[in-house]
């Protein structure tokens, strides 16, 4: 049976699913429903009221990270060790935490503080943990652990150029180790094919 990704039209936590099933060659039906009338409608016949969702071998499957741990183990890209595995969840958890300290920001009501709020994330807390990244790659041969690809390069690669999307600029531009991370995952081949034909982001929130 073909597995279903049911998320939003958008990249945002969809896309690191999307790209470790394309990554495992694990068809997919990519379901993108509307945020309105198509949401409320499916949200309270679910265990928990978000998305993404994904339907395989008869299982109903929610939270992201999970999701993506799960895929990561079955295509070998959860390290080679516990202490691997171990790193990888950490280097994830970082850029979640990156994460949650800047999308919401963004996405407030337009004011004087969330103008204030989106300058401290551009100049302080999103090349703070850019910064974290880089050093990672330095000590890693290029990659994020383990100096091989793993399941944190396609959340790093997939979530970094989200957020860029978001605040409309390169966040990379100031962090060479990154951008060529950027250029060597996104060329693998089954990752540059996906990128290649995925369906455009209407809401534009992305860069690559
Ligand atoms: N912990 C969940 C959170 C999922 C989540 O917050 N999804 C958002 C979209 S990015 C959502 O479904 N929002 C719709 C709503 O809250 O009604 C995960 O990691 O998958």
């Amino acid at each position: 049976m073909v597995a279903k990704l049911t998320y939003f039209a958008m990249s945002g936590i969809g896309d690191p699913i999307r790209l470790l099933l394309s990554y495992s060659n694990i068809e997919f039906e990519d379901i993108r429903i509307g945020k309105g009338e198509d949401w409320q409608k499916l949200k309270p016949t679910l265990k928990l009221p978000y998305l993404p969702m994904l339907e395989m071998d008869g299982k109903t499957h929610f939270q992201t990270f999970a999701i993506c741990r799960y895929l990561a183990r079955k295509a070998g890209l959860n390290g080679s060790s516990e202490e691997e595995g171990l790193a990888i969840d950490a280097t994830v958890d970082t850029l979640v935490d990156m994460l949650k300290k800047t999308v919401l920001d963004y996405f407030r009501p337009d004011s004087e503080e969330r103008s204030k709020l989106l300058k401290t994330s551009l100049e302080v807390t999103i090349p703070f943990y850019l910064n974290v990244f880089e050093k990672q790659l330095e000590e890693n041969n290029g990659y994020l652990v383990a100096g091989k690809l793993t399941w944190a390069d396609i959340v790093v690669l997939t979530l970094g150029t989200y957020l860029c999307g978001i605040f409309k600029v390169d966040i990379l531009a100031d962090f060479p180790k990154l951008k060529e991370h950027r250029q060597k995952i996104s060329e693998l081949p089954v990752i540059k094919e996906w990128l290649e034909k995925r369906p455009a982001d209407p809401e534009d929130y992305r860069l690559l």
